[in-house]
């Protein structure tokens, strides 16, 4: 991973004041996707915190993690699985196995599901993801393959240390490197 591309995340990355004195910012990812030398070096940079873990397959929570996902998979050489939201689309027609999401960073209850089927006992999955708030998404998504998961990759970690150990999430940023 190159200093660049850390730099690069930084410069492309914004806060943006909502308005309304809602007293909090939400975070602009749209220059990331936006960048080409971003979009062309992501899927590496995230493969390499796991390389030698070997994945075989990348999941991902929709929906930023359906666009960054690929991009690791590509890089990788691994297959791509879409973990969906529950709620947020029409029912899906195949079966599903989901897993119920602790309270996240905005404190919603949800379930993710993947289709059957498309992860096996060889398998080693690892999820992939825009960002780690609280480490909800990546335990829900552990709890689906507890034998196969072998980490979480994101671009921005700011989760808490025992979190990070406990699930090994691995972050090309933390929090503070965006403030
Ligand atoms: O560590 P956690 O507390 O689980 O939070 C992390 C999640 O938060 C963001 O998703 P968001 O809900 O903003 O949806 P998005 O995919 O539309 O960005 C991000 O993409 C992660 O999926």
């Amino acid at each position: 991973m190159s200093v660049d591309l850390r730099d690069l995340l930084r410069a492309r990355f914004a806060w943006t004041d909502p308005g309304g004195h809602t007293g909090y910012v939400v975070s602009n990812r749209s220059g990331w996707w936006r960048d080409p030398l971003i979009l062309s070096g992501l899927g590496e940079a995230l493969g390499d915190l796991f390389k030698e873990a070997t994945p075989t397959v990348v999941v991902s929570p929709e929906v930023t993690g359906f666009l960054v996902g690929p991009l690791v998979a590509r890089a990788i050489g691994a297959g791509f699985v879409e973990a969906y939201r529950a709620g947020a689309r029409r029912p899906i027609a195949e079966p599903m196995t989901w897993a119920e999401v602790p309270s996240d960073h905005r404190g919603d209850q949800q379930h993710l599901g993947v289709r059957e089927g498309l992860v096996g006992p060889e398998d080693r999955v690892l999820v992939v993801d825009d960002w780690v708030a609280t480490g909800a998404q990546a335990a829900a998504l552990r709890s689906l393959f507890p034998d196969a998961y072998v980490g979480t990759a994101v671009i921005v970690s700011e989760c808490s240390p025992a979190v990070s150990i406990s699930l090994d999430i691995r972050g090309l940023l933390t929090g503070q490197d965006l403030m």
